[in-house]
């Protein structure tokens, strides 16, 4: 097993990493459950049927546990799932000294965690992440729903006290799940880590090198860049936000797909830092050779396409609601080269005749 601590404001606490984690469950999490009254399993339908029980057993020694599981994917996180599950929390008789579980992937870890903070003014969550994507998610302290209108817009920081990622979870994992983790943790190579994205590029060119043990001594590592720049700027008040690399136009694309499973977060994150590239290259502060970039996703497998059937003034639109954005600014983390990000405000003409120059896709007369 592997270890690390992300260290934040109100707390630091371990990140554990590795086969059967989750039936270490009690020695590891002994002292941070001493005392407490409760804890509820926040899952999904498809966590849920998998992994639920042995997390149950593993708590049922130490202190009362219930399940709460919400249908599977995005469409979960909403202001819906929310309130059931507080009804849940209050009907289950959950008290200060409660604890919720967050089993499942970023979905779940989003919804359990923004229930965590809210519930009786916050009280404290583990992170039980079973999906690639979730070393990315179950790290930093984000949690959050989203609205119709917008991708993640109504959440809270709250950290978890800890985070177990038993990778023998990952197994049963869907490949196109696995995909879309990994492009989260090609944006971690991206924006901080040239010597890392170099050894994903030479050694990662199919699905199957994602999901064999190759990329898996370099989870700590991804998780690592993470946690470097949570403990730098814990609220996005600065260098966090280059973690949203590809997530400006990402986000619009999973809006606008409708949160219904057509497109992942990490699908629209890759087709999201394609486009990010190219306003990089058009505003001459970057190189980059983004046919090349695109041959290397597509071989992986992802639809880097930007999504046919909207304007280019309504994914604009869309990208108006960005939390980056100000007074209808937008603001887009850019890479000069694999390592040094940048912020930048980029006018909308400029985003206009880019989307529409992106001829694959787009409806025409946009
Ligand atoms: N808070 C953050 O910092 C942060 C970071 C990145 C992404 N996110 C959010 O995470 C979400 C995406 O997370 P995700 O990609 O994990 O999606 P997800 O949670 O929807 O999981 C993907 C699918 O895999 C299934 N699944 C999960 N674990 C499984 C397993 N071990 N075996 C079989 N099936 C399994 C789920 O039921 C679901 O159908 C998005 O909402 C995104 O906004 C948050
Ligand atoms: O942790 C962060 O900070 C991130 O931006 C990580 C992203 O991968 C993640 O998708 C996050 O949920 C996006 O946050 P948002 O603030 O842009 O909604
Ligand atoms: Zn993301």
């Amino acid at each position: 097993m592997e270890q690390l601590t992300v260290h934040a404001s109100a707390q630091s606490y371990p990140v554990y990493i590795g086969e059967n984690v989750l039936h270490q469950t009690e020695s590891l999490l002994k002292e941070k459950l001493a005392g407490k009254s409760k804890a509820m399993i926040i899952t999904d339908t498809n966590v849920g049927e998998l992994y639920a029980e042995d997390l149950r057993l593993c708590l049922d020694p130490m202190l009362p546990v219930c399940v709460e599981t919400v249908p599977n994917g995005e469409s979960a996180k909403s202001l819906a799932s929310y309130e059931r599950l507080l009804t849940a929390c209050i009907r289950e008789g959950l008290d200060r000294q409660s604890i919720i579980f967050a089993l499942g992937g970023g979905v779940i870890g989003d919804l359990a965690g923004f229930v965590a903070a809210t519930y009786m003014r916050g009280i404290p969550f583990v992170q039980v992440p079973t999906t690639l994507l979730a070393h990315d998610s179950s790290v930093g302290g984000k949690t959050g729903i989203n609205h119709e209108l917008g991708k993640n817009l109504i959440g809270a920081f709250h950290q978890p006290s800890a985070v177990l990622y038993d990778t023998q979870t990952l197994m049963t994992l869907p490949d196109r799940e696995w995909r879309s983790g990994f492009a989260e943790m090609i944006k971690h190579a991206y924006i901080n880590d040239s010597e890392f994205l170099q050894w994903l590029k030479e050694n990662v060119r199919s699905i199957e090198d994602i999901k064999t043990n190759k990329i898996r001594p370099f989870l700590k590592r991804s998780i690592a860049v993470k946690a470097d720049i949570v403990k730098e700027d814990e609220k996005e008040a600065g260098v966090r936000a280059y973690l949203n690399f590809g997530h400006t136009l990402g986000h619009a694309i999973e809006k606008l797909a409708g949160y219904n499973g057509d497109v992942t977060h990490g699908e629209a994150v890759a087709a999201g830092m394609m486009f990010a590239m190219r306003v990089s290259n058009y505003l001459g502060l970057s190189n980059w050779d983004v046919e090349e970039e695109v041959k290397w996703l597509e071989a992986l497998g992802f639809p880097v396409n930007i999504p046919a059937g909207f304007s280019a003034q309504t994914f604009i639109e869309t990208m108006k609601k960005d939390k980056k954005a100000t007074s209808g600014q937008l603001t887009f983390v850019l890479v000069e080269k694999p390592g040094c990000p940048l912020l930048k405000t980029v006018e909308e003409h400029l985003l206009y005749e880019l989307l529409n120059n992106d001829k694959r896709g787009m409806t025409s007369g946009d």
